[in-house]
């Protein structure tokens, strides 16, 4: 009996929105929330707070969530609100790159206030109902995950992801409470390195082989061998847990044998 009541307890967590103005966070929450969608652009001014009930299991999670606006301006507000938060969602909007690069400003904001480690991170790439991406799914797999943190793709618009981004969320949190707060189980294991992730960007948005290999209009035969077996070691489907690495593998053999049949 005693220790039903004890599972049974309220767990209370503290969820953060970061990401740039614009991005969608507020509708994010919206429609996880209330199960709507508002198209007209209200800004969040400082904060916007929200409390919600969920059921994990056997647990009931209180969820106290704070809507940071993404505005430069409120800096000062938003860093009232990182201490203490458990789980953070870390928007971008797919269609404007701006909101992607951003996200590394976004971590060494929280970071002066929370150490970074202690939250869980979901990214979200918003819009994605837009048809007009600029940011593709890839590279919003390879940053996320070569950070450790969990990647959606979402939209406010239609609901797609909403529900899975909130629910592997709680999961993890519930998960997290469990080892007492403590990070003891993996959320994503990057599993590959910062060299692997320029590659396969590369390999996919070099403008031309030259550029997808990384050698001069001038190589010669020796050098473009040279560079295909630098990448191949770093991209080999055996070596490489990226995403894309496959692909990118097979766009490096392919690359080469058009550029040595240049050079015959
Ligand atoms: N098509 C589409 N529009 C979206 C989506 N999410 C948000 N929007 C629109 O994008 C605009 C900004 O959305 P908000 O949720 O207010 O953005 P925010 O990130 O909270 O902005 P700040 O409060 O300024 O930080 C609004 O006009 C929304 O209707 C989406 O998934 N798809």
């Amino acid at each position: 009996m005693a220790d039903k009541s004890k599972r049974k307890k309220c767990l209370r967590v503290k969820i953060i929105s970061m990401g740039n103005a614009e991005c969608g966070k507020s509708c994010i929450i919206k429609r996880y929330c209330e199960r709507r969608f508002v198209s007209k652009y209200l800004p969040t001014v400082g904060i916007d707070y929200g409390v919600t009930k969920v059921h994990v299991k056997d647990k009931e999670l209180k969820v106290n969530i704070f809507d940071m606006a993404g505005h430069p301006y409120f800096f000062e507000v938003r860093n009232e609100f990182y201490k203490d938060a458990q789980a953070a969602l870390l928007v971008y909007d797919a269609c404007d790159r701006k909101s992607f690069e951003s996200l590394d400003l976004w971590l060494q904001e929280m970071g002066k206030q929370q150490l970074v480690d202690d939250v869980v991170v979901f990214v979200c790439a918003n819009k994605v109902d837009m048809g007009k991406r600029v940011v593709d799914r890839l590279e919003g797999q390879l940053w996320s995950q070569g950070k450790g943190f969990s990647y959606y793709e979402t939209s406010a618009a239609t609901g797609e992801g909403i529900t899975e981004v909130f629910q592997d969320l709680f999961e993890q949190l519930v998960k997290l409470s469990e080892c007492d707060g403590k990070r003891t189980i993996p959320t994503v294991t990057p599993g590959f390195t910062k060299d692997q992730v320029d590659a396969i960007l590369r390999l996919k948005n070099g403008r031309d082989n030259y550029e997808k290999l990384g050698v001069h209009y001038t190589a010669s035969r020796d050098d473009i061998n040279k560079a295909y077996r630098k990448l191949a070691v770093i991209l080999h489907p055996d070596k490489s847990m990226a995403p894309g690495s496959e692909d990118a593998f097979k766009t490096l053999v392919n690359a080469r044998t058009a550029l040595l049949r240049n050079k015959e």
